[in-house]
């Protein structure tokens, strides 16, 4: 793999993600990364105080000939009776000692080179990368060999600086290929036209982005510097006067410590190298998680799934419930845990029926991608459900919970039954790979039975009915304009027919007319197909001409939920009031836009109360203490506002 595509592979900060710093640091509190830690750190302090505890020279002759390990000596002892464990705690801080300057050393040289490289570019990239290629291409033990051979003086020191010398290419040229690709990106153009200075761009835009490769290099470079000292004692080009693991391990062999069955002296020195190997093997996956969360493992894995307490069963009428082809029952989404968690769903009832558009409206943060991502499973950490269940009607067959769907299970029923359509179609579609053939993947793996030519029929079919001409299925995605990518992705998430089309923004990006003419064909695919549709924006006025039904979120509840033209007609929430108020209608008279004042509340404080009180106008004293239900105010009509329900004469305007 070339350095330029291992350095795509790494993960790299996500520049201004939404975790908390607390859910943040969870990858660093891992299992795997604390072990790695103390692994490490018994080794520091073993070198940095085991001599002076363990007060025996490490030198000093005496006439327990190779005594095995015994009160006395508890690593046994070497053929002229020196204390091996004396030995091992001394070669403990040597080994660390050459394994850590070597791998400062060594950083600092490749973030020297790489970041200069990357940056500046041109003929100083040419001459770096030179450089970094000739060193690579130099096998890095025999170098070392010759330059330690050559040497006037073998101390730790010198062995530390040779080694930085033959290590520090690797991590350059792939710091270079990262910041290749990091350069461009809009964070670094932005600091660019705001006039950063390069030296400040490269340390705090760019750099941070990086902290991966560096720490995992960083890291590297202690077990490559460890190793290489060792081998150099071990073949005696080092000063093995000096007690230091490989020196131990040359004395041995030496004095064949194997042959004469003296596995004392061979072991403890063998296993020291071996174990401070698979620590920092461990810190370095706790940094990776660390720097990317969504390498952390998804919690709600099927077992615990199971474990979940089942929601409340709240038993829908028979005549509903032949129709219902998805229902979410109290559902509760967090994002981190503890008291900094940010409650994103808070306990959301819907149901959606066959063929039905279900549209979800709220503004910015009120946690409508986030019951998205919950529905479809597609949720990464530090977001986690916590509580609740999602139910898929199967046409014909009994219900199955989406969340306790094993990973096969979920496979065959993400794209087949539910699919979904995200904001920015450039993301969602493979660069590489034409439409035809992503289309045709799909069919391949959800319906392995196809010939090509019946794959080739079905692509050109729904690329008829999104209305792209069929003759674009082999185009790029860069080929196409933004709204025939978009309608790349409905064709794509309507190959397979599915039950429930979840639309996530799917029009936001473009522009009215194109957003008009996707919509209408959505809506016209939906009559013909029958599908159900999840229509999630914050465009209210959009989702009453669209939906059947819709539901508010604020703050991660559906404060208001009830027919489009009843919403239109009669909205009872203040919120849902402020929000049509917000938007030009399409249709209809002018009338003046008015926004809601304020800003949406912190999802990690619960306040007392409705979360919009502090906002609404109409707000009642028990508003501040009392959270509102959502209840029925009229036939299919529900609102979570103390003000249309029934309330006592104390209940007084604030
Ligand atoms: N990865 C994350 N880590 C922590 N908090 C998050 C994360 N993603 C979202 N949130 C928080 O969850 C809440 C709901 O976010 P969500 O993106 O679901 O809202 P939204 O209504 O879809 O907003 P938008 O329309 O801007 O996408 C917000 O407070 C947001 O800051």
């Amino acid at each position: 793999m070339s350095a330029e595509a291992i350095a795509d592979a790494v993960p790299t900060a996500q520049p201004g993600p939404k975790a908390s710093t607390r859910s943040r640091f969870a990858g660093l509190r891992s299992a795997k990364t604390m072990t790695g830690l103390v692994m490490f750190g018994v080794f520091v302090l073993a070198g940095a105080f085991g001599p002076l505890v363990w007060r025996k020279d490490p030198s000093a002759l005496s006439n327990d000939i190779l005594q095995p390990p015994s009160g006395a000596h508890w690593f046994g002892t070497t053929q002229t009776g020196q204390d091996i464990l004396a030995q091992v705690l001394v070669g403990t801080r040597v080994s660390l000692l050459v394994g850590v300057t070597a791998a400062v050393l060594a950083t600092v040289l490749s973030l020297l080179v790489g970041l200069t490289a990357g940056y500046v570019g041109g003929l100083t990239d040419e001459l770096f990368s030179a450089l970094a290629n000739v060193f690579l291409v130099i096998p890095a033990l025999p170098l070392v060999v010759v330059l330690a051979g050559y040497l006037p003086t073998r101390g730790s020191l010198t062995v530390a600086v040779v080694i930085s010398l033959t290590g520090w290419s690797w991590g350059a040229r792939i710091l270079r290929a990262q910041t290749l690709s990091i350069r461009r990106r809009d964070f670094v153009e932005a600091a660019r036209a705001t006039g950063e200075r390069p030296i400040r761009i490269i340390l705090f835009e760019i750099l941070p982005n990086e902290f991966a490769i560096v720490a995992s290099s960083f890291l590297f470079t202690i077990v490559f510097a460890i190793l290489t000292q060792a081998g150099l004692a071990f073949l005696g080009l080092s000063d093995v006067t000096t007690w230091s693991w490989g020196g131990i391990l040359y004395w041995a062999q030496n004095n064949q410590a194997l042959q004469s069955g003296a596995w004392w002296w061979f072991v403890p020195p063998g296993l020291c190298i071996a174990v401070i190997g698979m620590a920092l093997a461990l810190i370095n996956f706790g940094i990776d998680e660390f720097v990317n969360p969504r390498l952390r493992v998804q919690k709600l894995g099927p077992k615990r799934a199971r474990r979940m307490p089942m929601a409340k069963s709240r038993p829908l009428p028979a005549s509903r419930r032949t129709d219902v082809v998805l229902e979410v029952t109290d559902l509760h989404v967090n994002y981190g845990e503890g008291p900094d968690a940010v409650k994103a769903v808070d306990g959301v009832d819907l149901v959606l029926r066959r063929g039905e558009v279900l549209g979800i409206a709220g503004e910015s943060g009120s946690g409508k991608s986030t019951l998205a991502y919950a529905i479809t499973r597609l949720l990464r950490p530090p977001g986690e459900v916590v509580s609740g269940s999602i139910h898929y009607w199967p046409r014909g067959e009994e219900p199955v919970d989406v969340l306790r769907m094993s990973a096969d299970e979920l496979r065959a029923f993400r794209w087949a039954e539910l699919a979904i359509v995200f904001q920015s179609a450039m993301n969602s579609l493979n660069p590489v790979l034409t439409l035809r053939v992503q289309m045709a993947d799909a069919l391949t793996a959800h319906r392995p039975g196809t010939t090509s030519q019946q794959r080739d029929a079905r692509v050109v079919e729904v690329m008829t009915m999104v209305g792209l001409p069929a003759d674009r299925a082999d185009a790029y995605p860069h080929e196409l304009s933004g709204g025939m990518r978009q309608r790349a992705l409905i064709a794509m998430a309507l190959v397979l027919e599915p039950d429930v089309l979840v639309l996530d923004e799917p029009t936001t990006a473009l522009d009215v007319v194109v957003q008009r003419q996707i919509l209408n064909q959505i809506m016209a695919l939906r009559e013909q197909l029958g599908f159900a549709v999840v229509f999630i924006t914050h465009d209210l006025s959009l989702l009453i001409e669209v939906a059947d039904r819709i539901a508010i979120m604020y703050a991660g509840r559906v404060i208001e939920t009830g027919s489009a033209s009843e919403l239109y007609r009669s909205p009872q929430h203040p919120y849902s009031d402020g929000l049509l108020r917000s938007f030009p209608h399409l249709h209809g008279p002018r009338k003046v836009l008015t926004g809601i004042p304020g800003t949406p509340p912190d999802l990690r404080i619960i306040a007392p109360g409705c979360p919009f009180q502090p906002r609404c106008g109409q707000a009642i004293a028990a508003c501040t203490t009392t959270m509102p239900l959502l209840l029925a105010t009229t036939e299919g009509h529900q609102v979570a506002c103390l003000l249309t329900q029934p309330r006592s004469s104390d209940d007084d305007e604030l």
